[in-house]
């Protein structure tokens, strides 16, 4: 059993979020078979912002995509609070929040974000649901929810892509890029944002990013992937304290933490050109 399996199979208790265990995934056939995840193993913790970064190709959205159900894995398993990944699903415990808002142009803000609630009420008997209105002024577009998408900055759609993310109050929350088609300063604001939701709605969140500073400063942990074929290079405890704002960009620890992540990246990033 590797290291990463041991780890995370001694966190498989009750604070467990999601548990992926052995996860490896392949594409293409014959020789031109290339493993894109090799026996990836990891643990969340119930309420844990972990990120995951890496060189381009790693395999960062792939792992998202096996963890959210949209993609099968060759080998391994993913568990999330303790059920299969189709379970969670069924159970709408898996909150995802794609890399572009996908609203729809024709349905005001608040009929997107309701959206989801309203297709089969039914089904929705006994889950816990989160009020669309609220939801969407916790994200600052309470004055926004008559509005079409189009009449919003691309910030504020991506907010109220988050916001929908949260209507069926999921244990997990899984985010590929979110912020990566806004310009740095709106990024900045969205993510501070994030951060201030999220530390009064803990939840577990996977979180795909290409940007360092951003990953400190949402995360629990680092997973820091190497491509070629996809793994875990290092998992990376950001200790720095929360609650957080964005006084702690300019803290020595901040910066410490920063040059070792970057270090380590450059290392992955060396041996991938290699490849
Ligand atoms: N459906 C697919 N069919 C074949 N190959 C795929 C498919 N999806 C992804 N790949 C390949 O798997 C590898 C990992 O892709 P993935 O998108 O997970 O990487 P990533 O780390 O998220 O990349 P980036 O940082 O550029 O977004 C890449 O080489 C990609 O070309």
């Amino acid at each position: 059993m590797s290291a990463q399996a041991a780890q995370a199979l001694r966190h498989a208790d009750n604070d467990v979020g999601v548990h992926v265990e052995n996860i490896s995934k392949s594409y293409g056939a014959g020789e031109s078979r290339t493993t894109v995840l090799d026996k990836v193993s990891l643990t969340i913790r119930k309420g844990e912002f972990v990120s995951v970064i890496g060189p381009s190709g790693c395999g960062k959205s792939t792992l998202l995509k096996v963890v959210a159900g949209l993609s099968g894995a060759d080998s391994g398993r993913v568990m999330i609070n303790g059920k299969t990944v189709r379970e969670a699903a069924k159970d709408k415990a898996i909150g995802l929040v794609p890399q572009a808002p996908a609203l729809l142009p024709w349905r005001t803000i608040l009929d997107n974000v309701s959206l989801p609630i309203t297709v089969n009420p039914g089904a929705n008997r006994g889950r816990n649901l989160r009020d669309p209105k609220e939801l969407l002024r916790s994200f600052g577009l309470g004055h926004a929810i008559e509005r079409y998408p189009a009449q919003l900055s691309g910030g504020m759609q991506q907010r109220a892509a988050i916001a929908r993310a949260f209507v069926f109050d999921p244990e997990i929350l899984l985010m590929d890029e979110p912020f990566s088609a806004l310009d740095e300063m709106n990024r900045d604001q969205q993510r501070m944002g994030l951060l201030d939701f999220w530390q009064s709605n803990r939840k577990s969140v996977l979180f795909v990013t290409h940007s360092v500073p951003e990953a400190i400063i949402l995360s629990d942990r680092i997973v820091l992937m190497a491509a070629h074929p996809g793994r875990i290079a290092e998992i990376i405890d950001v200790d720095l304290p929360r609650p957080r704002n964005e006084a702690l960009y300019a803290t020595d620890a901040f910066r410490d933490l920063e040059g070792h992540v970057r270090t380590s990246l450059r290392k992955v990033m060396m041996e991938a050109a290699r490849v």
